[in-house]
């Protein structure tokens, strides 16, 4: 602020000392004339002066810059902070929607650099107001109309601005889509995970040619907007220049007739055309608050956004004997037309384990959604413990659950890390690290690698080791096995790369580590699937069939049918 206002007052203190020196000048050209001796000290005096004064105007400056440099790292991980820390408050329906999707996008990329932005354009309009009206001080002097002259001169080329600067923003709202499509292809086109079947697939050229049409569609009507409105901006800022030279016109007429003074006329000028320049910086400045206003309602919107908030405040049970209830459970994802899962009913006794079995699509990982509390069933109700899942406390809930998704994340972290994930509090713990690389087999292997548990994981970083496929379900195991709190644990296909002799090996530890936990098994591989103490055959959302493996087989259904399928062609298993 203080800054603001030296930088906002000292161009009109040099303007009016520039004048002070022209005549100071002209003075002493007289007086040498006459008296043949002039003491120059006084516009010396003036000189030293004008030179601090021009000497302050740069200090706040790079004063200002400093300050701006400064604001914008601090504001641009602020508001990204805000941003990340709702994207955690979120469910999982709002990132699946890709309407909401567009909206983190837009308001990630324009966020750390939108609202600092509006500070500086704010800040440098209150410096050009308070040099305006300094300047007018000393213009008003000359006469009022040029200063009306002044104003009305810059507002055209200002109305023009407020117009283009709203188009900007429709335009970059219509381009959303696209952009994101477009940073899609870049991702595919780009990353290691995808670039091995691009190049084997010879994929290059054609998703090459996607993002140049992409390019080529946004940038028509990018082109035009810019030529119009650049067009618009110079015819308009014409009338500024016109006005400028009859203003000059003016005051030299009024130095020609001696109605001012030489030094007078170069002050006047210099304040004219300054006051110009800082008019029209102010209304562009206006028109772009405007503009960033716009982008910053985007923001606005996302962290508005309403959060599904996760009731329940239950940490225990009625009936804590009870385990898993699923009573008439139905769910349909939103826009879809069939429901994934319908009418389920299932009941899951702590100790024992549960393996999901059907086709693909059919609806197994939507039902760990739903024991999970990611969905809401849209019909029927969950319990654990006697209690409606949606009436227990969510921490308390997911405390009670370890889950391995089929598409678990490889942090590209160190491999303890990697398996610390599965429980917070012991992140950094060495020790537990070791049990669960053991019960989940990968301490064998984890070995081998250069620097063991302290092995960073990974090609984004440097040093960084490259699992196989089956090596990183082992750590998702791993994983798994540290939520030594959770006695639900639920294994979504992660053990789909591993070789049957492991995955029958987990699957054993599983069940011996966890006599009073439930397991649920989603798996396709019937060797590990008749192990379970039941057994659920889904098919299109419904329960086909339930049962151990021995009646399933008696009942000669669609369950034998496939184990018997399975059987044949994969002898070593059965
Ligand atoms: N996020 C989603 N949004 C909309 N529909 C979905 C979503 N996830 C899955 N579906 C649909 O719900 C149905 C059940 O999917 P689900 O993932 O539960 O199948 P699954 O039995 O686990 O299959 P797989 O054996 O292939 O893993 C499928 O028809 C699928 O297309």
């Amino acid at each position: 602020m203080l800054l603001t206002l030296i930088a906002g007052v000292l161009p009109a203190v040099a303007a009016y000392l520039g004048q002070l020196i022209v005549d100071g000048v002209l003075l002493s050209i007289d007086t040498y004339q006459q008296q043949g001796a002039v003491d120059c000290t006084p516009v010396m005096q003036l000189l030293l002066l004008e030179g601090i004064v021009i000497t302050l105007i740069a200090a706040a400056g790079r004063g200002l810059s400093a300050q701006q440099s400064l604001l914008k790292a601090l504001m641009g991980q602020r508001v990204n902070v805000m941003i990340l820390e709702k994207a955690q408050t979120l469910s999982l329906v709002q990132f699946e929607d890709s309407e909401f999707y567009d909206k983190l996008t837009r308001a990630r990329r324009e966020a750390s650099t939108r609202p600092l932005a509006l500070v500086n354009k704010t800040f440098s309009l209150l410096q050009n107001a308070i040099a305006l009206f300094s300047f007018a001080i000393l213009l008003i002097q000359f006469s009022p109309w040029a200063l009306l002259v002044l104003f009305l001169a810059a507002l055209p080329v200002f109305i023009s601005e407020a117009k283009f600067s709203g188009d900007a923003f429709q335009l970059s709202r219509w381009r959303s889509p696209e952009l994101r499509r477009q940073m899609y292809l870049e991702t595919l086109l780009a990353r290691e995970d995808s670039i091995k079947e691009v190049k084997l697939f010879g994929l290059g050229s054609l998703l090459l040619e996607r993002y140049k049409a992409i390019f080529n569609t946004l940038f028509g009507a990018e082109k035009k907007l810019i030529i119009r409105r650049d067009l618009w901006g110079f015819i308009l800022g014409l009338l500024g220049t016109l006005a400028f030279y009859a203003a000059y016109a003016w005051i030299v007429i009024e130095t020609i007739q001696g109605a001012i003074t030489l030094g007078q006329m170069t002050m006047y000028l210099l304040v004219f055309k300054q006051g110009q320049t800082a008019i029209s910086s102010n209304l562009t400045a206006i028109s772009g608050m405007y503009e960033d206003n716009l982008y910053l309602s985007n923001l606005y919107e996302y962290l508005e956004q309403p959060v599904i908030s996760e009731s329940g405040q239950a940490t225990a049970g009625p009936l804590p004997q009870d385990g898993i209830r699923f009573e008439q459970v139905s769910f349909t994802y939103p826009c879809a037309s069939k429901p994934a899962l319908h009418q389920i009913n299932l009941h899951l006794k702590p100790g024992e384990s549960l393996a999901l079995v059907g086709e693909n699509g059919s609806g197994k990982t939507t039902l760990i959604k739903l024991l999970t509390r990611l969905y809401q069933p849209s019909e029927g109700r969950i319990l654990l413990d006697g209690l409606d899942i949606n009436d227990w406390c969510p921490t308390r809930l997911r405390e009670r659950i370890g889950v391995i998704f089929q598409d678990f994340v490889r942090y590209q972290f160190l491999v303890g890390e990697n398996l610390g994930a599965g429980d917070v509090g012991a992140f950094d713990d060495e020790v537990r690290w070791q049990e669960a690389g053991q019960l989940g087999l990968a301490d064998p292997f984890i070995q081998q690698l250069p620097a063991a548990y302290h092995t960073q994981l990974g090609r984004w970083f440097k040093g960084g080791q490259e699992l196989s496929g089956g090596q990183w379900q082992k750590i998702a195991l791993g994983r798994a096995f540290m939520r030594t709190k959770a006695d639900i644990l639920v294994l979504d296909e992660p053990t789909a790369a591993m070789d049957a002799e492991a995955e029958a090996q987990v699957f054993e530890h599983f069940r011996s580590h966890a006599t009073q936990r439930m397991v649920i098994l989603i798996s396709h591989r019937f060797s590990t699937v008749r192990m379970a103490d039941r057994i659920l055959l889904l098919r299109g959302g419904e329960v086909l069939e339930q049962g151990n493996h021995a009646t399933l087989m008696a009942q000669q259904g669609r369950y034998a049918e496939l184990f018997q399928l399975q059987a044949r062609g994969y002898l070593p298993d059965t």
